[in-house]
Parts: structure tokens; C-alpha cells; sequence
């Protein structure tokens, strides 16, 4: 099994940005939706940014965005990927000439063997809990017996994933990426160093990929 790739979501400070990739993030979320405890400005986001090494893809989080918002977040934020987490539609996801993933959250009536008819554009399709009147990084889990094996997509999988249950989570679902947000995190808004750290021991544990030797130690 390829080891899924890993992006730890909602970071707030470059001290947390800096520790994810220190213990082995490939990706770091950034979330321009301000309800959220995890919400950061453009400014925020670019010193974050501008803070990493190279080759770490940083994606920023919209739910049901206005484009003016995107685009003055886009001038002033150099993100590799967008990820819409509401109810967007394909042709709203396009418009930014920017690689975008759909997050779709596993309403009892999800098809998932629409998604590419629904989202064509989309470079992959992250499966979130589904909880009434909250759009995300609720910390819950779904189903994965519901995912395909079978799948003509690139499978981000997320919702309520720990380091206690990712081992099975991947294991079950091989999926091509994992993201966490409230598994990882010590207060809200703030993430954890160890736990990041045995959270991506235990992506490398699962995918029975030996390499792993993020830095520091597990205490
Ligand atoms: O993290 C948030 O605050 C958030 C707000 C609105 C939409 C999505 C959000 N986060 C994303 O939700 C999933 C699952 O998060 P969790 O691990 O269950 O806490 C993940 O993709 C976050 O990026």
C-alpha cells in the first residue's frame, strides 16, 4: 500500500504550521471561514505560509464563499489548493484558475458514484460526517464501509480521524489522503505536537511503511 498523503487542517500560527511539517504533514489546511475556532486571515495565512520549507502543498478551506472573497484572498495568499467545504458548484469551483477538491459530507443520500458528474474539475473528493447545520471539523466520524474500494477519484479521507483510529481508517479505505483537524488539536484553534506526531506514526503504521522517523521523540 502507497502511504496516503497527510494534511493536518486549521492551523492558526506559524508555531503549529511549522510543527506539523517538522513531524511529517505533506499538506497544511488553512480556514478563511470565520465561525470557526480555526479561522485565520489572509495576513495571517501569508506570514504562515511564508514561514515553511518547500514541498509542503498549503490548501486553503471556503464554505459557500463569495468569488470576490476567493480572489482577494488568492491576491494576497500564495495557495496551492483550494478545498470547498459547502455547497459550491463546479462551475464556481473553476473560476479561480487555481486545482480545487470538493468536500462532501455523507448525508444518508450521497451518491457516490456521481461525484465527477457533479464536480468534473475537481482534482479529488474529501468524504466528512455529516452533521445538521454544521459544515465541517466537527470531530465526527461516518461509515467508511459505505466508500467503494473501487473509485475513478482521488480519496481524501476525513471526519473525527485520531490517532487511535486512523491505522483502521486507512487500512479499510486506502485512501489517497487523509486530513485531520480536531484529532490533532490540544485547545481549540491550537494543535498538539505529539498527538500530530503519533497521528502520522500511525498513517506510516497502517500503510506498513517503515520509513517514518519524524523528528523529536513520541513523549
Ligand atoms: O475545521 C473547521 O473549523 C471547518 C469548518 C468548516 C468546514 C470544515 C472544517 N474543517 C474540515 O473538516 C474536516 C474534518 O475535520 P475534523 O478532523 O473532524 O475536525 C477536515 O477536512 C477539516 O479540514
Amino acid at each position: 500500500m502507497i502511504r496516503p498523503r497527510i494534511k493536518i487542517c486549521g492551523l492558526t500560527c506559524i508555531e503549529d504550521a511549522l510543527a506539523a511539517v517538522e513531524v511529517g504533514a505533506d499538506a497544511i489546511g488553512l480556514v478563511f471561514y470565520e465561525p470557526s475556532s480555526r479561522s485565520v486571515s489572509p495576513d495571517e495565512a501569508r506570514e504562515m505560509i511564508q514561514a515553511l520549507p518547500p514541498f509542503v502543498t498549503t490548501v486553503g478551506l471556503f464554505v459557500n464563499p463569495e468569488a470576490t472573497e476567493v480572489e482577494a484572498c488568492l491576491n494576497q495568499v500564495p495557495l496551492d489548493l483550494l478545498q470547498f467545504h459547502g455547497n459550491e458548484s463546479n462551475s464556481f469551483c473553476e473560476q479561480f484558475q487555481r486545482p480545487w477538491i470538493k468536500a462532501v459530507r455523507m448525508k444518508d443520500d450521497v451518491r457516490l458514484d456521481q461525484l465527477n458528474d457533479l464536480w468534473p474539475g475537481a482534482r479529488g473528493f474529501l468524504l466528512d460526517a455529516y452533521r445538521p447545520g454544521v459544515p465541517g471539523g466537527t470531530g465526527d466520524t461516518f461509515d467508511w464501509t459505505r466508500i467503494p474500494h473501487q473509485r475513478d477519484y482521488p480519496l481524501i479521507l476525513a471526519g473525527g480521524l485520531t490517532p487511535d483510529n486512523v491505522g483502521a481508517a486507512v487500512s479499510q479505505t486506502n485512501p489517497f489522503a487523509v486530513d485531520v483537524s480536531g484529532g490533532v488539536e490540544s485547545s481549540p484553534g491550537r494543535k498538539s505536537t505529539v498527538t500530530m506526531r503519533a497521528f502520522i506514526k500511525a498513517v506510516y503504521k497502517a500503510s506498513r511503511c517503515n520509513d517514518w522517523s519524524g523528528y523529536g521523540s513520541d513523549s
